[in-house]
């Protein structure tokens, strides 16, 4: 039975990987900051917590790190754990640094010290790329990352590619654009837009503030992603992949399929608040995920539309039994 190791078992990404594995017949430790304390809602959510061991390790330490490889054996380690909002690393710059470019280099180098032929998959993110204007960013395009959180993702990759290019360790980076789901929080901007969407057709008394609709991005869905994240790690050379649908859309367009969906005119329920606009932000981000598709034979199976339809779905779904 092949085993794995989640880092970041509680959040979205992770909890679909999480799926993916058990159905593959994986023995699946879920790792998570404090174990012990964590409700692992979204693993509850996908009927799974029960199917999963659960294990207490911060990245940030790399004794707690190499104790819990020596502890699981995992065959492949994938590393989902880290601060993942963009908007909150400009108010936790270090903390975000440090979760994700010293977890992942604590994980590399563990993996390094058990001498194994353990294979780490690394969650990437477009962030790195910053602002590509109208080009398709692929796996040779530059960074020039706009954010904190940019900043330590691409710091990430590039020790993945250098650990993947020193040792030989079998390290694969999926450069994730934008991907979303019902397990998305509503710190993030489309979770965010369908709670709303949704309220106020429930009869809720509710503006919905946001802050620059006129960005555009390329949105996915989050479990089609996750089985990227897998792919490379069975192929028999790791190496770094765009991971996106190469469909591009303003978030405008996104925000008026959800109110559309429930029945609404979105103009009419919306108000811009400057206090959510970001010190930098990606005006638009397009991706060509062409490498990952005659590589890996790998691509996205819903875009922005489906994405928005079934996220407003499960939301009244969950409603409805709650
Ligand atoms: C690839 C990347 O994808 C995600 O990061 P993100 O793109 O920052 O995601 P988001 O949903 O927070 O923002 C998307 C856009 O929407 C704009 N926006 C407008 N108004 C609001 C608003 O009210 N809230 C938020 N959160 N954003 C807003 C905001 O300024 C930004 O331009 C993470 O998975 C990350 O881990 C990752 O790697």
């Amino acid at each position: 039975m092949r085993r794995a190791l989640i880092c970041g078992v509680s959040g979205q990404d992770g909890a679909y990987l999480a799926k993916l594995l058990l159905e593959k017949g994986y023995k699946v430790f879920g790792g998570s900051r404090d174990a012990q304390m964590s409700s692992f809602s979204s693993l509850r959510q996908l009927d799974i917590r029960q199917d999963i061991e659960t294990v207490s390790i911060s990245i940030n330490d790399f004794r707690s790190v190499l104790q819990t490889l020596q502890r699981t054996k995992p065959d492949e380690v994938y590393n989902l754990a880290g601060q993942s909002s963009v908007g909150l690393s400009f108010e936790q710059p270090v903390e975000t640094l440090e979760s994700i470019s010293v977890g992942t280099l604590n994980l590399l180098e563990a993996i390094r010290f058990t001498n194994q032929p353990i294979k780490f998959y690394n969650a990437g993110s477009s962030e790195c790329f910053g602002d590509t204007g109208s080009l398709a960013a692929d796996e040779s395009t530059p960074f020039r990352p706009r954010s904190p959180y940019g900043v330590a993702k691409a710091a990430a990759f590039w020790q993945v590619a250098n650990y993947r290019e020193a040792y030989q360790l079998h390290a694969s980076t999926g450069i994730l654009f934008n991907h979303e789901s019902p397990l998305r929080p509503e710190r993030f901007v489309t979770q965010k837009i369908v709670a709303a969407a949704c309220r106020i057709a429930n009869g809720e008394p509710m503006v919905l503030k946001l802050g620059n609709i006129d960005i555009a991005r390329d949105w996915g869905w989050a479990p089609d992603y996750v089985e990227a994240m897998w792919i490379m790690l069975q192929q028999e050379q790791a190496d770094d992949y765009v991971i996106a649908t190469g469909q591009t859309q303003k978030l405008s367009d996104f925000i008026r399929v959800v109110f559309e969906t429930v029945g609404l005119d979105w103009e009419n329920h919306i108000q811009i608040d400057s206090s959510f606009f970001r010190p930098t932000d990606i005006a638009e981000g397009h991706a060509n995920p062409a490498k990952a598709f005659e590589q890996l034979c790998w691509s996205a199976h819903y875009k922005m539309e489906g994405v928005a339809r079934m996220m407003v779905q499960a939301w009244l779904q969950r409603e409805r039994k709650i």
